[in-house]
């Protein structure tokens, strides 16, 4: 038997700024562990600076504005288990600062606005997860936290937002068509609420992907609805939805997964983790486990939490079967 121990293994994370991107590589780490995952962000690889890109008026989303050439290059070395030195951009000052030596590891991370917008990075990654906030959703996280902590105004905040929108539909959007899975958030269908309290949270699973199945509720292929509030489960107005079937999306066959509504007590989410297969969890109740060890991370009692926990899990289990024993065939 031969091993492919050390084979790197590369998963990308795509997604707009403020999408969640640091908080679903904080519960990353939770099943890879810091010393044996590296992250890259891609915003190393933007090639004009935050002063040029304005003479030039060109956003960071625009393909002008970052090295893709580079890009493909190192992160070609580092899945041959090459040491690479990567580019630094700099967020406090908007300049370009003198690279870093980057060694290989178990697991490379590479996150951003353009993982999968290049055919060749694209094709080097094992497992993609794209991070789809809808407009809504995206707007009020982003004047939450950039009211509260970076002292701007609702004004700046959606002229922000409105000033990317053209770069974002044009190059970031369309990457969802190549991801393995699909985060979307969604205001909820349950209530009005304009302030995004409730959240719809769908996971699209790709089907037929190499080394991913996707996880299900109840009965593989079919088609569920179930409210579980009851005896089981303490749900608050306006409850949980949840639902299974299978869909199209953008073309691709998948398999849908979603939550809509909140859980009032995430203790009782062993009731729902019951209920669903193919979680790539190692025992029973270990996905409720993942998600009770950060009840503070945002989303953790909503499908966003969960749904991160699961995709993590399914990372783990897609790199586990990549770095498996490969059985050679006996010699007759
Ligand atoms: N699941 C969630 N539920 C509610 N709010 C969330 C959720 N995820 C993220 N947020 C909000 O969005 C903000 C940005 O999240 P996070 O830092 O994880 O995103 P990011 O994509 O890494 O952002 P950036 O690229 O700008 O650093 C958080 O501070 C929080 O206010
Ligand atoms: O979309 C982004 C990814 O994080 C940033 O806006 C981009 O990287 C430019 O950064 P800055 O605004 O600091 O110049």
């Amino acid at each position: 038997m031969t091993t492919q121990q050390d084979r790197v293994v590369l998963i990308g994370v795509a997604g707009d700024s403020g999408c969640g991107k640091s908080t679903f590589l904080r519960r990353l780490t939770d099943l890879f562990g810091s010393e044996f995952m590296t992250v890259i962000c891609l915003d190393d690889y933007h090639s004009l600076d935050r002063y040029q890109r304005k003479e030039q008026k060109i956003t960071a989303l625009d393909p002008r504005a970052n090295n893709f050439d580079l890009m493909a290059e190192q992160i070609k070395a580092l899945k041959e288990g090459q040491s690479i030195m990567k580019p630094i951009y700099n967020h406090e000052t908007g300049m370009i600062d003198p690279p870093e030596k980057i060694e290989p590891n178990k697991v490379i991370v590479i996150e951003g606005l353009h993982p999968l917008y290049d055919e060749r990075v694209r094709s080097l990654l094992d497992f993609s997860v794209y991070l789809d906030i809808s407009e809504e959703v995206k707007i009020n996280w982003k004047i939450q936290r950039d009211m509260a902590e970076r002292g701007h105004t609702y004004d700046d905040v959606l002229a922000a937002i409105n000033s990317r929108k053209p770069d974002f539909t044009a190059y970031i959007d369309p990457q969802r068509q190549y991801a393995d899975v699909v985060i979307q958030v969604l205001p909820t269908k349950l209530i009005d609420d304009n302030e995004s309290k409730i959240l719809r949270v769908r996971l699209v699973q790709k089907e037929g992907v190499e080394n991913f199945e996707p996880a299900y509720l109840f009965d593989e292929g079919s088609t569920i609805d179930w409210r579980p509030c009851g005896r089981k489960l303490t749900c608050a107005y306006p409850g949980i939805k949840l639902y299974y079937g299978p869909d199209n999306f953008l073309g691709n066959e998948v398999s849908m997964l979603e939550i809509d509504g909140q859980f009032d007590n995430l203790e009782e989410m062993i009731y729902i983790e019951s209920h669903l297969s193919k979680i790539g969890t190692k025992y029973y109740g270990e996905m409720t486990e993942l998600l009770l060890k950060h009840k503070d991370y945002p989303g953790s009692n909503n499908g966003t939490g969960l749904f991160q926990v699961l995709v993590g899990l399914k990372m783990r289990e897609t790199y586990e079967k990549l770095i498996a024993p490969i059985k050679e065939t006996a010699n007759v």
